[in-house]
């Protein structure tokens, strides 16, 4: 099939083209410029819409195989596309854990077969996430695995994050770290702050964060080996990398949305949908992620999508699992919370959401342009809507975003050249 956008504003990292218009036959733009003659099976009048890359999600969960009550990998893509996705690296605490070549090539089939993103497994640093034994990393990368992490939980022997290191070294391996002192997390499940004390549930400090933080960003400078830190939550983890840099160490670092956009005031109520690992933080935490974002120090907005059954969540806030969905707000919320307060720019959400983890995991795309594969999220930035259940595409509806009111929506995402998100047919 063929699809012409006529007239849309097309965004990538390093510039802004006004009304232009882009072909698409088959899988590919094949021409992409002004005035061109409109020639094709679909049409989209792209007048005050927005053009950008296809978003590539860096850190979720689907849940699949064998905690399929909460996602799947169709429901989660189906999710990931209606947020702007193209493709998706889905974190392996699975049951069994993405420790085996099987794992992942069960991942990579029934993404190929039924998904409506691509699917980029990341495999486990540790059998079983155990944090023992080290994984067989390069049959993992043989068999499509494109990124290390035991996502969930820290890598927390040294003996064990030193050898992950320098196998990730030899093999030319991204490790991605959930950084987290485990031992000293206690009982805690919010924010350790004057709100967690309001509302009497136990704390997280900081420390718990930026100490793995600075642990991992000692040893990789050591061994001079890139390191991905997940999910930054603290203005001190965000200062630690941002130093790191500037002395040349080889890090970099996401946050989720929900870091910029929300604070622990969140859990007065203790709602379970704001239950998050990390915790949401205080203001001064917020605002030094939007910092880091705006100045580069962060490089990546990455959801986190961490999908729970209803029934799950229903529990009390001591007894809910952590992690809240994703995918269906990024866009919104980084429209609404950074965009529109002017924090950063339009070609910054390209950077952010697409040309930077392409980057990262050393994967082609990230790019508008003639002869790219035609992987494009179209979106209408001024749009405002009022986020509710019966919007999400997920199987699971955890957010805390339900019932606020945001700006920027997605309108469709292509993928290779296909719909796979309209949301006028749906
Ligand atoms: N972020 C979360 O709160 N939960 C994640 C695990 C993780 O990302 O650490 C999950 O798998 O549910
Ligand atoms: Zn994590
Ligand atoms: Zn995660």
């Amino acid at each position: 099939m063929s699809i012409f956008i006529q007239n849309i504003t097309a965004v990538n990292a390093d510039g802004i083209q006004k009304n232009v218009d882009i072909l698409i036959e088959g899988e590919r733009i094949t021409e992409m410029g002004m005035g061109l003659a409109r020639n094709a099976a679909r049409v989209i009048d792209g007048a005050g819409l927005t053009a950008f890359p296809g978003f590539l999600e860096m850190h979720c969960h689907l849940r699949d195989p064998g905690l399929v009550h909460k996602e799947d990998i169709v429901t989660g893509t189906r999710a990931a596309a209606a947020g702007g996705y193209t493709a998706v690296c889905c974190m392996p605490n699975t049951k069994p854990v993405t420790d085996s070549a099987e794992v992942v090539r069960y991942i990579i089939e029934k993404a190929k077969k039924s998904g409506f993103a691509e699917v980029l497994p990341v495999a486990a640093v540790t059998r079983g996430m155990r944090g023992e034994e080290l994984t067989d990393f390069a049959g993992l990368l043989k068999a499509g695995a494109v990124a290390f992490s035991d996502d969930g939980m820290p890598v927390a022997e040294d003996e064990i994050i030193l050898a992950a290191m320098r196998r990730a070294k030899e093999l030319h391996a991204l490790l991605m770290l959930h950084e987290e002192d485990l031992a000293k997390r206690g009982n805690g499940v919010v924010h350790d702050g004057e709100n967690a004390r309001k509302a009497g549930i136990a704390g997280i400090p900081r420390a718990i964060e930026e100490t793995m933080t600075a642990r991992d960003i000692f040893y990789a400078e050591k061994l001079g080996v890139p390191i991905h830190i997940c999910h930054v939550s603290t203005a001190g983890s965000v200062e630690l990398v941002r130093r790191a840099k500037a002395n040349g160490v080889p890090v970099t670092c996401e946050t989720g949305p929900h870091y910029f956009s929300i604070t622990d005031e969140k859990i007065l109520d203790r709602n379970p949908n704001a239950k998050v690992n990390p915790p949401l933080r205080e203001k001064e935490d917020m605002l030094a992620v939007r910092q880091g974002i705006a100045d580069g120090t962060i490089d990546v907005i990455a959801t986190d999508h961490a999908p729970h059954s209803e029934e799950e969540k229903a529990r009390e806030i001591e007894d809910a699992p952590f992690g809240m969905i994703g995918f269906e707000t990024a866009l919104p919320l980084t429209v609404t919370n950074l965009l529109c307060p002017g924090i950063i720019g339009l070609t910054d959400i390209a950077r952010l959401l697409s040309k930077r983890p392409h980057e990262l995991l050393g994967i082609a795309g990230g790019e508008l342009k003639k002869n790219v594969c035609a992987d494009i999220t179209i979106c209408d930035t001024n749009e405002k809507f009022v986020y509710n259940k019966d919007m999400i595409a997920s199987k699971a509806k955890n957010s805390p975003f339900l019932g606020m009111e945001l700006r920027g929506r997605v309108c469709y995402t292509i993928r290779k050249g296909k719909f796979t998100y309209d949301r006028q047919a749906d």
